[in-house]
């Protein structure tokens, strides 16, 4: 695994937290895009070698609808780069961790996306992410 890649925020209000995220970073969003797999819209912002990924639901089944209801806003997932999702999530799966997505799936901004699940990380969701060239 390489550098991270974003740090994903669950929010209710996509626009309502995207003022308070510009006026916080000094910096506007640069992209939204709806991901429909996931039940997400989005909105990214770039904070020096890194990105924040503000997260709300699009549903009532999506993760993000199910982890509001339980945990609140905060910090969904830490995102690794990594240069060959496929060689990594082997490698994870050789370690003993358990994989959300047995093949890579499409996310945002350009990546090939698959998760670690929270239990087998201490409580933090993991997401590596793959360049789509
Ligand atoms: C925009 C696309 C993409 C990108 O390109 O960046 C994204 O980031 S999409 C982000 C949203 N998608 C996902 O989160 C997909 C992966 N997540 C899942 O598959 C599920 O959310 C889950 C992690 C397997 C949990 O699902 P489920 O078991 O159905 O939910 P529960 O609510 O019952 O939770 C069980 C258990 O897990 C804890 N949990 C849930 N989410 C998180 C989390 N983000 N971080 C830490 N812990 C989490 C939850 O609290 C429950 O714990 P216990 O109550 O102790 O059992
Ligand atoms: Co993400």
């Amino acid at each position: 695994m390489k550098n991270i890649e974003h740090i994903g925020i669950a929010v209710r209000d996509l626009d309502a937290s995207c003022d308070l995220y510009e006026k916080l970073l000094g910096t506007g969003c640069y992209k939204k895009e709806m991901v429909e797999s996931e039940g997400v819209n989005t909105a990214f912002f770039r904070t020096g070698e890194h990105k924040i990924e503000l997260l709300a639901a699009t549903e009532e089944s999506s993760p993000i609808a199910r982890f509001l209801e339980k945990k609140g806003e905060g910090i969904h997932h830490i995102a690794f780069n990594v240069d060959d999702i496929l060689v990594e999530m082997e490698r994870l799966r050789q370690e003993g961790f358990v994989l959300l997505n047995e093949t890579p799936k499409r996310g945002a901004d350009n990546k090939l996306i698959c998760f670690v699940h929270p239990k087998g990380t201490n409580g933090v969701l993991v997401e590596l992410c793959q360049d789509v060239k």
